[in-house]
């Protein structure tokens, strides 16, 4: 396997307006190899768009990168304090598919207006037709209707916006594009059409790697090879998509795959159950594992030290349990029992996909019909 991208010890912070200092990455490493799909999942607020915006070289106040290295190709690039950025590099070897890309594009421009905004901000001289040229042909290799481009953006529909947003991000052929739940305001049809675009373009080499964030674990594991869990601006858990879905190694991907939502094979008839409490405030996030106040299997250590990393690169952990518990999974029923509230609902999801309370009785039609 070529490596397409590697980033050591990545360090964001926002600063807000009154001084006070937020880290939403903290010493944060990663890879992708060529031709793969990195997904990078989390519930909202651990950092995951803030990896985005760092992978993408797209981070702007008051985002501040304080720290790491991202290689690119074997191209080593130092970030943060006064390194520069080579230009040549956003768009055109890592380019941002953001969250609500078009939506926030102004209704009066056609698609053709963006395309040519977009291929003209990296080539001056681009002419308006070799523009146009470029995106028809790519258009028409994706199977999309090349009519699109006369669109404005209200007159296509949800789907198609992200597929062809999706397309623009991509016109200079980036080596990494990062996608930030580029599927989450879709529907299940709109998403899997996203989803195999993205892989037909992986095919086609229009790039070489995709980073693809999202709280979505079932979406995830249909379209990444591998999956990076963040909590708390730290990844606690990376492994084969397939096997950390199925065999989770750190308590919060199993919490996480608990409260998932699904009538997907892989998790349907799983007792739901959302994960008590929230992710922690990232000005003063808690002493020791990040997670240990949410945790059903924290120890006395997770309170006060750093969690140690178990394992390697490919497939690590980094939890006091899994160190003791080597080459286990986390039983999701210890996770799950430990984190019930004795008045929380234990909801389990019907090979219909609809989530029911199975202590609950179904109301009779009579009954229904009084209330
Ligand atoms: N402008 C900002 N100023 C201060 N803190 C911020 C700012 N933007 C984000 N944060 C903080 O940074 C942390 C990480 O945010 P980030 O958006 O990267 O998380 P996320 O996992 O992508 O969540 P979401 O899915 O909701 O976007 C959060 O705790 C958030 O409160």
């Amino acid at each position: 396997m070529t490596r397409l991208l590697n980033a050591e010890n990545l360090r964001a912070s926002y600063r807000t307006p009154d001084g006070r200092e937020v880290t939403a990455v903290d010493d944060v490493s990663v890879y992708i190899d060529e031709g793969e799909v990195l997904g990078i999942a989390g519930e909202s607020g651990c950092g995951k768009s803030t990896l985005g915006a760092i992978l993408s070289l797209t981070a702007r106040p008051p985002l501040f990168v304080e720290g790491g290295t991202l290689e690119i190709e074997g191209k080593a690039q130092e970030l943060g304090g006064k390194n520069k950025i080579p230009r040549t590099w956003r768009g055109a070897v890592v380019s941002m598919l953001p969250q609500g890309a078009m939506n926030s594009i102004s209704p009066t421009m056609r698609v053709r207006d963006l395309v040519f905004d977009v291929m003209r901000a990296h080539d001056r001289g681009i002419k308006r037709s070799e523009a146009m040229d470029r995106a028809r042909d790519r258009i028409a290799s994706l199977d999309l209707p090349v009519r699109v481009l006369d669109a404005y953006p209200h007159q296509l529909s949800g789907g198609m916006k992200q597929r062809v947003v999706t397309v623009i991000s991509t016109l200079l052929n980036p080596r990494l594009l990062i996608a930030d739940e580029p599927t989450s305001a879709l529907d299940v049809s709109s998403q899997k059409a996203l989803i195999d675009m993205l892989l037909q373009m992986l095919d086609q080499k229009i790039m070489a790697g995709v980073v693809f964030v999202t709280h979505d674990l079932p979406v995830l594991r249909t379209i990444s090879n591998r999956i990076a869990v963040m909590y708390a601006g730290k990844i606690v858990e990376v492994g084969d998509a397939e096997e950390l879905t199925e065999a989770p190694k750190h308590p919060y991907s199993a919490a996480l795959l608990n409260s998932v939502l699904s009538p997907e094979p892989g998790f349907r008839n799983r007792r739901v159950q959302g994960i008590k409490g929230h992710p922690p405030n990232l000005e003063h996030p808690p002493a020791g594992c990040r997670f240990h106040p949410r945790c059903g299997l924290a120890m006395d250590e997770c309170f006060t030290q750093e969690p140690p990393h178990v394992g390697d690169d490919l497939r690590f952990s980094s939890c006091f349990w899994t160190a003791k518990h080597p080459g286990e999974s986390v039983p999701l029923t210890a996770v799950t029992t430990a984190d019930l509230a004795a008045s929380d609902p234990l909801l389990v999801v019907t090979q219909q996909g609809e989530l029911v309370d199975p202590d609950v009785d179904e109301p009779t039609r009579d009954e229904e019909v009084s209330a």
